[in-house]
Order: structure tokens, then C-alpha cells, then sequence
């Protein structure tokens, strides 16, 4: 089984390695994490254990025919990304393992063989070539873009259970993916605008914020025929409360790390994406399009 991993960081360093033993991968990753993963193998620790992998990483793509190529860059990436491999993806099935919503859409300009992928699991770098894994928010999830499920998302979802990283095949990963894009939309921007962690938005007053977002959300959603995991808002808010937040209370969101890096966020493909949806169907969403633009000023200036 020959597996590529493009835009490889911390989310797909991670899966490399823990592929590595039971697959051939390559994982294709910036100069700077392409040679400290060479010099030094892959550290790994936190939830999935402690230890130091080695695989193959460089800046390039060997001449290959691989079964699985997986994208694991920022959704901002995932157009370049394609632009440069897309002529190399050949008969893999190509899995998107990002947050938001687009990163299919966008890969399925390229390949007719699309797989689908959420992952609700924290990867935090801790160096060069070190990575801890911080938090489990639940099981990831594969299927075929836009729906249904095969022989090829089950021998993924296979790989990833023997490599220890829970997984379940799903005939429905818009569903999935549309519920993990909430759930970020809902705690990332209110998280890296307040600079607190996603426990400290269990205050009333950042609940309010998020109730308004999730209903717009979900009235999104079902304009755009998505058929959620949790059925109403009510039911998704008691989840959200009760068991995601305590689960990932410590946790400062990737958007909060993207901005105190100074770098770009994936606010288009999470708020931004629920308003340009919404103004599509004609609904209106003032709460996510003043956190979107709150996100975008922060981009725009920084810290200073
Ligand atoms: N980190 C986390 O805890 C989680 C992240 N996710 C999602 O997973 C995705 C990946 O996140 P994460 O791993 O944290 O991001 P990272 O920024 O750590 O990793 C992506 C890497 O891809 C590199 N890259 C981009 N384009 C190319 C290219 N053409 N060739 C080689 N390398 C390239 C980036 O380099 P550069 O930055 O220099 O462009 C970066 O090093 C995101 O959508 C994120 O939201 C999902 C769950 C949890
Ligand atoms: C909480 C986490 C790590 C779960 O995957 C996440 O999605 C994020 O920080 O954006």
C-alpha cells in the first residue's frame, strides 16, 4: 500500500508516522520539517503515545502510483496544493483530512476520487520534528465525496484503527464535515478574538454569541439540504456544553494559535464559508459575518 501525504505539518507528520509501519508513505512537508524529520525521525507524544518515527519526508513528490494521497495542509492551501499534484493524483483516492467546509469541492476540480475526512483531535508542535497530541474530541471519520462509502474509504478507515487513531467509515461525511465546521466556527474566532481557551466560553456571555452562531448555522445547513448528527440547535447546544467543550477545555483553537503566529486563518472555509452560503439561499448571518470580519481585522493587523 503506497500512501502520499501532501502539506504535511502537524496533523499530517502525525498520521505519517503512525502510518508508517503498516503502509509505504511519504509525507511531502516544507525544507524545514522535511529535514528535521529526516535528521531526527518524528517525535511523538500525548494521547497516542510516546515515541520516534521514521519515514520518508521531503519537499517533493517521488514518480509514484499511490492507493491513497491525503491532504493535510491549511484550507487555504488545498487550491495550491491541487494546482501543484493534481497531475500526479493518477487513479488515488485523494482524502482530505482539514478542517472547514470547501477542501472537497476544491480537490474534486481535480479527481473524481474524492474521500472526505474529519479528524477532532488536537496536534500541537512542541518543536522541530516534535509533536504532542493535546486532545480527543471524538472518533475521525472518512467517506466518499459527497456521500456513500467503498472498499477503499473501509481499508483506510481499517489502517487508521490498526494504527491506533479511532476512526468509522460514514456514508454521509458532509454530514461530518459540516458538524466539525460548526463546532469550529462556533468556539475558534470567539476563542482567538477574546484570547481565551474554549472551556472559558462556557461564560453566559460568550454562550449567547455561540448560540447565535450555531442557529444560523444551522439554518444554513438546511438550506443547503445537510442533515446534522445532532438534529436541532437545542440538542447540538447541550452536546456542545456537556461533553465537546469539557472534552477540549484546555485547548486554545488553531485559529488562536494561527493569529499569535501571525499567520493566516481558515476563517473563509468556517464562518465566512456559513455567510457566503447563507447569502446564497438569502439568509442572513450578521453574528458569523462580524466574526469573520473581526478574524480578517486581526489578520489584517496583527498584534500591534
Ligand atoms: N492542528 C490541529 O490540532 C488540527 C488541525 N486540523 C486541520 O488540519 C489541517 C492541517 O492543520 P495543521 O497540521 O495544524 O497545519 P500545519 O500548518 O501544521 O501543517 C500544514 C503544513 O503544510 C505545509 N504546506 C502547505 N502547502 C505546501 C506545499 N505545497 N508543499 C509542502 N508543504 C506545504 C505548510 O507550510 P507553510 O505553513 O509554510 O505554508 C505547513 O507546514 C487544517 O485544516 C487544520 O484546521 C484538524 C484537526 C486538528
Ligand atoms: C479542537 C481541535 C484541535 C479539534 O480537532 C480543532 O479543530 C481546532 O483547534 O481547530
Amino acid at each position: 500500500m503506497k500512501i502520499a501525504v501532501l502539506g504535511a505539518g502537524a496533523v499530517g507528520l502525525s498520521i505519517a508516522a503512525r502510518l508508517s509501519s503498516l503502509a509505504d508513505v511519504h509525507a511531502v512537508a516544507r525544507p524545514r520539517h522535511a529535514d528535521a524529520v529526516t535528521r531526527l525521525g518524528l517525535r511523538l507524544t500525548g494521547l497516542w503515545g510516546d515515541g520516534t518515527y521514521t519515514f520518508p519526508c521531503t519537499t517533493d513528490l517521488p514518480d509514484d502510483e499511490y492507493d491513497y494521497i491525503l491532504i493535510t495542509s491549511k484550507a487555504t492551501q488545498t487550491r495550491d496544493i491541487c494546482e501543484e499534484f493534481g497531475d500526479r493524483f493518477g487513479d488515488a483516492s485523494v482524502v482530505s483530512i482539514q478542517n472547514g467546509i470547501g477542501n472537497e469541492e476544491i480537490i474534486s476540480e481535480y479527481t473524481g476520487n474524492v474521500i472526505g475526512g474529519m479528524i477532532i483531535t488536537g496536534f500541537e508542535w512542541r518543536g522541530d520534528a516534535d509533536i504532542h497530541i493535546s486532545v480527543i474530541g471524538g472518533d475521525a471519520q472518512f467517506g466518499l465525496f459527497p456521500d456513500g462509502c467503498d472498499e477503499r474509504v473501509d481499508t483506510l478507515v481499517g489502517m487508521f484503527e490498526t494504527a491506533g487513531i479511532v476512526a468509522v467509515a460514514t456514508e454521509s461525511i458532509r454530514s461530518a464535515v459540516w458538524g466539525k465546521t460548526i463546532y469550529n466556527a462556533a468556539l475558534n474566532p470567539l476563542g482567538a478574538v477574546m484570547g481565551v481557551p474554549y472551556g472559558a466560553l462556557l461564560n453566559p456571555y460568550a454562550w449567547e454569541v455561540i448560540t447565535d452562531i450555531v442557529e444560523e448555522a444551522y439554518a444554513v445547513a438546511d438550506a443547503e439540504g445537510i442533515t446534522l448528527e445532532y438534529p436541532t440547535t437545542e440538542v447540538y447546544l447541550q452536546y456542545l456544553h456537556d461533553v465537546q467543550i469539557p472534552s477540549t477545555f484546555a485547548h486554545h483553537s488553531s485559529m488562536y494559535q494561527a493569529l499569535s503566529a501571525g499567520k493566516r486563518t481558515e476563517i473563509d472555509f468556517m464562518n465566512g464559508a456559513l455567510v457566503t452560503k447563507g447569502a446564497g439561499h438569502g439568509i442572513s448571518t450578521p453574528v458569523n459575518l462580524l466574526i469573520t470580519r473581526l478574524i480578517r481585522f486581526r489578520e489584517t493587523v496583527g498584534d500591534s
